[in-house]
Formats: C-alpha cells, structure tokens, sequence
C-alpha cells in the first residue's frame, strides 16, 4: 500500500533539521503541514550527528534511537516512511515501536487493562458520584496520567489547565473523584494483580532501561504527563528529542501541559509548520468547517485554507441506506480512481466494514484491513478499511467515511451533548477528512442523520441515493 511521497524540504521545514543540537524541540503544525515528514528528516540529520559524535569515541556505542507513536498502525506507516530516511548500519540501534509495546518489552507484567477497559471501569465507579459519568472518568483518567506515582493527593491543590469550563472542578468534586473513582479503581487493580497503561508509564519513569541518543515521538498531543516523563527518563544526557502534536487532531480525553512534564518552552526549541501540503484547498475548507467553534491551544493549529493552492473537487455528502452508500463508493472508485497509483481509505468509527466487504469482493476491488496492524501492508492492495482512531497521523489520496449515522458517531443524543463531546466529535471527524488529498465522501442515513450535518453546508455538495 503506498505511504508518503519523497518531498523536496521547504525553508521552514529545512530550519527545523540543518542544525542538530541536542536537547528538547516541539514540531506543532496544522493536519498535513509536514511535521512528520519533518520530524523524519530530522531524525536523519540527527543521527548523522551523533554517528560523526560517536567516530571521535575511543570506545565507541552504537547510535540508539527510538521513533514512538501511538498506535499500531501509525508505527507500520513510520516505519516504512523510516526505512527510507534511515540506512541499515551496525552503528545505528533503531526502534520504532508504540509506547505500549516498547514499555511492555522493559517492563514485566502478565496481565493489563487496555486504556478502553479502563475507561470503562472509570465510568462504573464515576456513576456513584454524578450522573455527568463520561466527565468524571475523562477527569480521572487526566489525573492518573498526569501525577507521579505516590502524588496523586497533589490534584487537590494543583492547578488544572486545559479541560473545558463545564462542570469546573472545585476542591469538594476532586475530593470526590479521587476518594470514590480513583481510589477504588487503584484497589480493584491491586486486588485483581492488573497493571494499566499509565503503570507501564510510571515503571518507566522510576526505571533507567536505556539511554537513547535520538528520540522522535509523533502524536504527541494523545500521550499523558507520566508517559512524557518516562519517555524523558530514558534519554543520554546529550540527546535530541523531537516532539511532534497538533492539539487540534487529539482524539482521546488524557492531555498534558508542558510545564507538568518539567519542559519549558521558548521560540528556540517550538515552531509552528504553517503550509497545508496535504489537501485540496476545498477539503481543508470542509476540515475548518467542522472545527469552527472548537476551542484551541498553543498546541494546536486549526486548518488554514488560505494558504492552499491546491484545488479539487468539493466534498461529496451522500444521504441513503448504507448498502447504497457502499455502492456508490464502489461505482465511483471503478470510475474515477486509479488504483495503480491512488490509495483509498474507508474510515468508519468502530471499524464495522461487514456490509462494505462482500461490495468490494464481488467488484474484485482488493482491500486490508489495517486497524491493529503493527506493520504497513507491503502488498499491491490500495484500498485500506479502517477506523478512525487507527487513521490518526496516516494519509491516503481519497477517503470514504461512510456509515457515519448520528447513532453510530454519538454516545448520546445530539441535544444531550456537552461542549467537550461535540468538539471531540467534531475533531474526530476534521482529523479523519484532514487525511485526504483529492477527494472526500461521507455518507450517513436520511433517517439518522448525524450532528456534524450542519456544519456540512456550503462546504460540500449532497446527494440523495
Ligand atoms: N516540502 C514539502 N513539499 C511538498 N509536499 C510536502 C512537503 N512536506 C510535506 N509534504 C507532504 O505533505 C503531506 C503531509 O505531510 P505529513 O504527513 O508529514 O504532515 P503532518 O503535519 O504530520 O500531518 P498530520 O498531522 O495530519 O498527520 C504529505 O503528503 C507530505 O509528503
């Protein structure tokens, strides 16, 4: 399946790798402003610079580098994107690994909780002290991710930055929270001999495994306080690290802040990507379109249209059952889209793809499917089914969300949506858009159609099947 393209560096991207130093960088930018192709050059650059170290060594150790992501599937898209910017060389240890596998390599554990069973568990515990369930567990999941271990009394006196203004958090509800939530769950681990993702992160920030020279961490924006400190705690002393976010395209609740993780920030050591090369000037319309309202930080760039000279078609919005949808999809590929030389993704939220498939087979379309898949599909298929989360940081020439029913994308009714489910609804959606170069289609019922629709207007062209 085709990954990124070789591209010829600009001036600010070039900035960013021409002179290694070693320390902390933050790579922020818009969806498809090149941060990872950037954060890849420079990880050459870097190892360049410390391979040319290493031959004034007397004794010299190999270049240690570790390239993180979030999950499974965005690490087989960097590692093919990888392999080309970095040469097979005995001088060079290089992994490019998920932080759940690369801590579960160190750390020794037999059972763990996924951060899904997790939040499940947070929510069981939540619905003792609020009918606000979904808050409370995204609350304490923040909390378990952003203190040390032994801390956790601090959340009652510490500052809370980054969480959206409804319910606020006052010292009587954090009380609650970790007495009622937190702690029980704590218990119900201990008891049960479980681990969870954040132990895995705390083991690796009390432990010194390794000592690398070069680190490059793409996603940034999803990972959590203790897994930034393990993954600091596991740095040479001279190391180059690179982080790489876009607050904007974060899809899960857990976040941190610079200064939680001890790293300051100063023009010297951030930039901020600012070009689109990814998307046609109308899909980067539709993307600003369903971001419109969402509240950002420092962290986050919302999509810039105006400096996208790309045009394409405008995005196609088609309302009918979801056997219909398919078709069309399937006719418009047959029509329009060389495969030979064009990728196609069908992103759904939870992956169901049952209805999809046998359309496919019977117009002998090849297709993988990629969620979970820890390496990039090195056969001839183009076309990749997958879910949203796992389409986070990939790119594909066109990219069919079909089957996005209100039912399907919200928890709950549209009118019972708060500010933060909306806008992570509505980030989830840009960020799967934002994956497009040439063309768009989403697809939802007449009968259900989903909150996002009204941001669809002027945007995209609909028609009825
Ligand atoms: N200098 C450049 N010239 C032309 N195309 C470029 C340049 N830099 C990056 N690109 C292309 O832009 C697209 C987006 O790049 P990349 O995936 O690195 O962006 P990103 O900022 O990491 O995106 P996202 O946050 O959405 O994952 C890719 O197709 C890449 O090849």
């Amino acid at each position: 399946m085709k990954a990124l393209i070789d591209v010829r560096p600009t001036a600010e991207q070039l900035a960013l790798f021409s002179r290694i130093q070693p320390g902390v960088e933050i790579i922020r930018g818009a969806a498809g402003s090149g941060k990872t192709t950037t954060a890849l050059l420079k990880l050459r650059s870097a190892i360049g610079f410390y391979l040319n170290r290493r031959r004034r060594q007397s004794e010299p150790k190999a270049v240690n580098v570790l390239v993180l992501t979030f999950n499974k599937t965005l690490r087989g898209y960097i590692k093919e994107l990888a392999s080309k910017q970095v040469s097979q060389d005995d001088a060079i240890k290089l992994e490019i690994t998920t932080f759940n596998a690369w801590s579960r390599r160190h750390v020794d554990c037999s059972a763990i909780l996924t951060i899904d069973q997790t939040q499940t568990l947070l929510e069981s515990y939540s619905r003792n002290i609020s009918a606000d369930v979904k808050f409370f567990a995204d609350e304490a999941a923040y909390v378990l991710g952003r203190f040390p271990f032994g801390q956790l009394d601090e959340y009652l006196s510490s500052r809370r930055d980054g969480r959206g203004i409804s319910p606020r958090m006052e010292r009587p509800s954090r009380v609650l929270l970790l007495e009622n939530v937190i702690k029980p769950y704590l218990n119900y681990k201990k008891k049960n001999n479980y681990m969870d993702w954040n132990d895995l992160a705390i083991e690796m920030y009390s432990t010194l495994y390794e000592s690398y020279d070069v680190i490059v961490v793409d996603e940034t924006q999803d990972f959590s306080a203790n897994e930034i400190r393990a993954i600091m705690k596991q740095s040479a002393r001279e190391s180059t690290i690179t982080f790489v976010l876009d607050s904007v395209q974060k899809i899960y609740s857990r976040s941190f802040s610079w200064a939680e993780v001890g790293i300051s920030i100063r023009p010297e050591n951030s930039h901020k990507l600012s070009i689109n090369y990814r998307n046609t000037k109308e899909i980067a319309l539709l993307a600003a379109a369903l971001l419109q309202g969402v509240r950002t930080d420092d962290d986050g760039s919302l999509p810039d249209f105006s400096n996208v000279e790309r045009r394409g078609s405008l995005p196609l919005v088609i309302c009918g059952d979801y056997i219909s949808q398919a078709s069309y999809c399937v006719e418009y590929i047959k029509e329009n889209i060389n495969l030979e030389t064009d990728s196609v993704a069908f992103l759904h939220p939870k992956g169901w793809f049952r209805d999809l498939v046998p359309i496919l087979g019977q117009s002998r379309l090849p297709y993988k499917v990629i969620q979970s898949q820890s390496e990039w599909p090195s056969g001839e298929e183009n076309i990749a089914l997958t879910t949203f989360h796992s389409a986070k940081g990939l790119e594909f020439d066109h990219v069919f969300m079909i089957g996005l029913d209100g039912s399907i994308l919200n928890s709950a009714k549209s009118e019972d949506l708060d500010y933060e489910d909306t806008a992570r609804l509505r980030r989830l959606v840009a960020m799967g858009v934002g994956r497009a170069r040439e063309s768009v289609i989403i697809g939802f019922s007449k009968h259900d159609m989903p909150s996002i629709s009204s941001c669809l207007q002027n945007v995209t062209v609909r028609l009825e099947l």
